[in-house]
């Protein structure tokens, strides 16, 4: 098995990025649409200016329309954006200007060719975001194919067996790194990331 890449995704404080990026996190993502985790492209862009360029800022969206999406993006500084539900094509091709990576973020049911919608990566999630619901991981193993990141009700004691089951590119965790929700913890980033780099 090779280097898993991990996103760690809905932060909001200094803290938080600093101890994800210490950890070895590949990416993180900045949650702003409805959720407990949302916050102003203005606070992404204070806390991405903390980040090292190794490290992938993620704007997290879902259901916005393309040019809100690029209006906070673009406010936030951001390098990549990860448009959840169903978006069509059409969405991602509006995009593609900006020069940022596209993550295409969807659940089981959905198109999982990483690509099919001009994406740079595919995100196979639970039915809810960011609702910590593990689900069947190993129902999605050997379909979708490219680069794409296993999502939804990941936690440090259950991501060796995620792994194991979906046998997927990257892994990304919110929920499962937080005390409640909205709510992270730098312990569990920290045992998050040791666990998976013990599989990778
Ligand atoms: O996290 C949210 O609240 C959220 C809300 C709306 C769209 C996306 C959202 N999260 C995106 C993520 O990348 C989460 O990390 C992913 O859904 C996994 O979440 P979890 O099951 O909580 O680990």
């Amino acid at each position: 098995m090779g280097v898993v890449y991990v996103k760690i995704c809905g932060l909001s404080e200094p803290e938080h990025v600093a101890t994800a990026v210490e950890a070895g996190a590949d990416a993180i993502g900045f949650v702003m649409t409805r959720s407990p985790r949302r916050i102003t492209p203005e606070r992404a862009a204070e806390l991405a200016a903390a980040v090292p360029g190794h490290v992938l800022t993620v704007g997290v969206f879902r259901g916005e329309d393309p040019d809100a999406v690029r209006e906070a993006a673009l406010a936030s500084g951001v390098r990549a954006i990860q448009l959840h539900g169903r978006h069509p094509h059409g969405d991602f091709t509006a995009l593609k200007d900006l020069g940022l990576r596209l993550i295409r973020a969807v659940d089981a049911e959905a198109d999982l060719r990483c690509g099919a919608f001009d994406e740079d990566l595919l995100l196979v999630d639970a039915p809810h975001a960011g609702s910590g619901q593990p689900w069947d991981w190993a129902a999605v193993r050997g379909r979708p194919t490219g680069q794409w990141l296993l999502a939804g009700g990941l936690t440090p004691a259950n991501v060796t067996e995620a792994i194991a089951a979906a046998d997927p590119w990257g892994v990304d965790v919110s929920s499962g790194v937080e005390t409640s929700p909205g709510v992270k913890d730098s312990a569990l980033i920290r045992e998050f990331l040791r666990e998976v780099r013990v599989v990778g």
